[in-house]
C-alpha cells in the first residue's frame, strides 16, 4: 500500500489510517475431483464463480495444476492462469478500483477444474479495515475524466453484500 500512494503521488502514510488494522483473511481451498454426478449437477465444471476479489490486494499461491483457475481478458475471452513456480498470482481487488475511480481494475477469475487431482489453493486477502470509508481519491478522479464513478463504500458494508449476493442469492 506503500508503494501504491508513492505511485499516485500521494504521501507513503497515506492509505495506513484505511488499513490498519487490516481485515486480512487467509484461505486454503480443496477442489477435490469431480464425480460423474456432481459432473450432471454441475456440468460446467465450476469450482468457484466468476468473481472479482473484494478488498485491496490478494496474493494466491496454488499447487501445480494447470488450466484450472482463469480470468477474464479485456475481450471477454478466459485465460488461463497458471501456476509459475515460485511466483503468486496477484490480483486487485473492489476496493482499489473504487480507490483508485478505475485507474487500478479489479480482474474477474474462476475456477473451472476438471483434473482427477485434488486442487489447493492458499489465497491471502489484504483488505482494508472494516469500517474503512473508501472513496475515490481526488488525483484518480483528475486522471480519470474527473467525475467519481463511485459513491463510496464502508469496507465491512461491501463486503457484507458481496457475501449475502455470492454464496446466499437463491436462499431469500
Ligand atoms: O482457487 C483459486 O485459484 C482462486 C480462488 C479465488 O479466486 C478466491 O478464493 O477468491
Ligand atoms: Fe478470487
Amino acid at each position: 500500500m506503500r508503494c501504491m500512494a508513492v505511485a499516485l503521488s500521494l504521501p507513503e502514510d497515506h492509505f495506513e489510517e484505511f488499513i490498519n488494522p487490516s481485515f486480512w483473511v487467509c484461505r486454503a481451498i480443496g477442489y477435490p475431483p469431480l464425480t460423474p454426478e456432481a459432473m450432471e449437477a454441475n456440468p460446467g465444471g465450476v469450482g468457484c464463480g466468476a468473481h472479482s476479489d473484494y478488498g485491496c490486494w490478494t496474493f494466491l499461491l496454488t499447487d501445480e495444476t494447470r488450466g484450472a483457475l482463469k480470468v477474464e481478458g479485456k475481450d471477454g475471452a478466459w485465460v488461463d492462469a497458471d501456476p509459475v513456480e515460485g511466483c503468486y498470482v496477484v490480483n486487485v481487488g473492489d476496493m482499489l478500483m473504487q480507490w483508485t475511480n478505475g485507474l487500478f481494475k479489479s480482474t474477474v477469475h474462476q475456477v473451472v477444474h476438471l483434473g482427477s487431482n485434488y486442487r489447493v489453493s492458499v489465497p491471502v486477502f489484504f483488505e482494508p479495515s472494516w469500517d474503512a470509508r473508501i472513496t475515490p481519491l481526488e488525483t484518480c478522479v483528475a486522471k480519470t475524466g474527473g467525475k467519481p464513478l463511485y459513491e463510496g463504500v464502508t469496507y465491512g458494508e461491501y463486503l457484507l453484500g458481496k457475501v449475502a449476493t455470492n454464496f446466499y442469492a437463491d436462499k431469500k
